[in-house]
């Protein structure tokens, strides 16, 4: 019998302390304690004028228009992707009425040390001097186990609507993938991805309320670990990129639109002509909680990924060696700054 590693058991070989994982309890605090305060950014409420492309999917040039966001934006957004409002309303609805629960209640379903699932800050925060204005929910494959922790009886909605959700951006995923190839002039056959089915991941964010949300920091500066990332951000307005010579731009919700990021498995094949943007959630001035839902859309784990032959120019070499997912995200969780150049030839 063969057994296959899963992204899961991939990330708990990397386990991270407790006090890295157990966010503040938002609900009594008053001010921003200085384990949370980041230093002042100018750039906190970018003014920019820029407009991030909003692709419709059922354009005839949509495959023209992606090509050109990934390539310059390294994001999009994305309209007539055939994922209901409704769907994306009630999604919005159980991840606020799961931050909504008791502490105490949230905390049965604490991600552990060692585990990558669950309630808890994000990844990232062993690698920042200071703590973000953030929980988080990670699900990967079912979310029955951490489910039933939560509500003991009654959890068969949250269930079913996290269920439909993860069949649906899973199929949005894969054609936006086809599309991201096509304007690439790469056919499927090109690649070796039948070693496994795609590594990926849902992740439900919360920002509450915050007393100084100019002192404190959603989600600090990142690019997602991921082939693409669908992300839908509700109404309220958060999601930066960074444009190399215009600095972090708002990416402005725009109702029933997804925003598609380019992850660093497509940049490492592309040879960083899609590069991975770097983006971050910084938090609402109005006091509003803000709540985003992150569909991950990974290569299958023993997949091993190198910048495509086909890609380069005559004279242009490979700047990456190859990976297998696996190893990056290995290489990831451990040097988190920089982690494509450790893979640099
Ligand atoms: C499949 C993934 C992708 C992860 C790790 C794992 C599960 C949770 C994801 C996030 C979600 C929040 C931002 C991020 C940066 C984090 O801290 O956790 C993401 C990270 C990554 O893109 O690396
Ligand atoms: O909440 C957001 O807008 C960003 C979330 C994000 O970047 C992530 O989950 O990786
Ligand atoms: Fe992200």
């Amino acid at each position: 019998m063969t057994t296959t590693t899963t992204l899961a058991q991939v990330y708990r070989e990397h386990p991270i302390h407790l006090r890295d994982i157990i966010p503040l309890d938002f609900n009594s605090i008053r001010s921003v304690p200085d384990s949370h305060v980041w230093p002042i950014s100018d750039d906190f409420s970018s003014d920019h004028q820029l407009m991030v492309p909003i692709i419709d999917l059922k354009d005839p040039n949509a495959v023209k228009l992606a090509g050109h966001a990934c390539k310059t934006w390294g994001a999009f957004q994305v309209i007539n992707h055939g994922i209901h409002l409704n769907l994306l309303e009630e999604v919005e609805s159980e991840a606020r009425r799961l931050f909504s629960l008791p502490t105490q209640t949230k905390m049965k379903a604490l991600r552990e040390p060692a585990g990558a699932t669950g309630y808890g800050l994000a990844r990232i925060s062993p690698f920042f001097p200071k703590y973000m204005w953030h929980e988080g929910f990670t699900i990967m494959d079912s979310p029955t186990d951490h489910a039933r922790a939560l509500w003991p009886t009654g959890n068969a909605r949250f269930c079913d609507v996290i269920e439909r959700y993860q069949k649906q951006m899973k199929v949005l995923a894969e054609k936006l993938t086809d599309l991201i190839l096509e304007s690439l002039a790469i056919f499927r056959e090109d690649l070796n991805w039948d070693v496994g089915s795609p590594s990926t991941a849902l992740q439900l964010n919360s920002y509450p309320p915050c007393p100084n949300p100019n002192r404190a920091m959603g989600l600090a500066p990142h690019t997602d670990t991921s082939f693409l990332t669908i992300l839908y951000q509700g109404s309220i307005s958060g999601l930066q990129i960074f444009k190399q010579g215009a600095g972090w731009i708002s990416m402005l919700p725009v109702t029933g639109a997804l925003v598609v990021n380019v992850g660093d498995l497509l940049h490492i094949l592309t040879n960083a002509r899609f590069p991975s943007v770097l983006h971050r959630a910084v938090l609402n001035q109005e006091g509003s909680h803000r709540v985003s839902v992150a569909y991950f859309y990974g290569l299958p784990i023993e997949c091993s990924v190198s910048p495509l032959l086909k890609l380069l120019d005559s004279g242009e070499n490979p700047r990456y060696r190859p990976v297998t997912v696996k190893e990056y995200v290995d290489i990831k969780s451990k040097y988190f700054e920089e982690p494509l150049t450790s893979i640099r030839i």
